[in-house]
């Protein structure tokens, strides 16, 4: 059996890493770590990398003849055990390096375009739009990838079609959209909106587009609880609440405005936003999260 350090590190992210299996295969890694308010916090939440690993697993599985995915295995003897549960395996793309963001509902870097210009990313929006106004139909707003710690710079589909090509650039619009709405709907008849999301494409040999990289999780996706949505003010994290609602408490000591870096959360805190990941995951699946494969030894 391999260990993770056989694997040579390509690329890491705040909370996630890919590795080098062979030419053509790679190993996605998730971790155990959060990021709130642009820190990664010194806390783990146990068994965060898994359940966002299943999410995708299942979506991948769903949406799969919406559009071809990368994903090959997730119980596979080329997956380390000390990374079995959140480590997919996933055939090797020439990436697509766009953003692909699809917002069903306004808000954040959206909200605060539109608040400016009336439109996100050159799209135009109807006057009147509030925080969390739900957008039907919902938009393309593609980003350029930002460095790490940096935020994605919001771009106009023209912007795109300049850097990939006008038939690329609509082929990812036309992609992003479909399996967004499909995943919107679908998570709302389970309690669960699924405010917005970002996919990574990319291209295979023989020059389809393939869906990469994680898919439909709340690290990639805006989560909220269907219950008490209301638009007018900023919605609830259906998973990330619990530590931003604590952070920004006196209880945590921390200066949100500071340079400091936020302190390690408590236990309780710990427990109930590994909960809320549990939660998420078995409401969307129907499945028990009891039953996705753990780490060994
Ligand atoms: N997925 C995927 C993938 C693929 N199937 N083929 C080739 N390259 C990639 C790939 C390389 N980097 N990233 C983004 C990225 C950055 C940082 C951390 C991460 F986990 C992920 C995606």
């Amino acid at each position: 059996m391999p260990k993770l350090a056989d694997y040579r590190q390509v690329a890491a992210g705040k909370v996630r890493q890919v590795h080098e299996v062979d030419e053509d295969l790679l190993l996605f890694v998730a971790s155990d770590r959060i990021s709130a308010y642009d820190h990664v916090l010194t806390t783990e939440i146990p068994d965060k990398g898994r359940v966002l690993t299943a999410m995708s697993v299942f979506w991948f599985e769903r949406f799969a003849d919406l559009a071809p995915n990368h994903l090959v295995a997730w119980d596979d003897p080329r997956i380390p055990a000390e990374v079995r549960g959140r480590a997919l395996l996933v055939r090797r793309l020439e990436m697509v390096q766009v953003e692909c963001v699809a917002r069903g509902y306004l808000t954040g870097s959206g909200m605060a375009e539109y608040r400016r210009t009336g439109s996100v990313c050159g799209v135009e929006l109807p006057p009147d739009l509030v925080e969390a106004s739900e957008l039907t139909p919902p938009i393309f707003t593609p980003a350029t990838k930002a460095e790490l710690g940096a935020h994605d710079e919001n771009v106009s589909f023209e912007h795109v079609e300049a850097q990939v090509g006008a038939s690329l650039a609509a082929r990812l619009r036309e992609a992003t959209l479909e399996v967004y709405g499909a995943a919107r709907e679908f998570a709302r008849s389970r309690g669960v909106v699924l405010a917005d999301t970002k996919f990574e494409f990319g291209l295979d040999r023989s020059g389809a587009l393939v869906l990469g990289d994680e898919v439909l999780t709340p690290d990639s996706s805006r989560y909220w609880p269907l219950e008490g949505y209301e638009p007018g003010r900023v919605q609830p994290s259906f998973d990330k609440q619990y530590v931003r609602d604590w952070l920004t408490s006196p209880a945590s000591g921390w200066d949100r405005a500071s340079d400091t870096p936020p302190p390690p959360l408590p236990d309780d805190v710990v427990a109930a936003t590994r909960s809320r990941y549990v939660q998420a995951y078995e409401r969307i699946t129907g499945r028990s999260f009891a039953d996705w494969p753990a780490p060994e030894g």
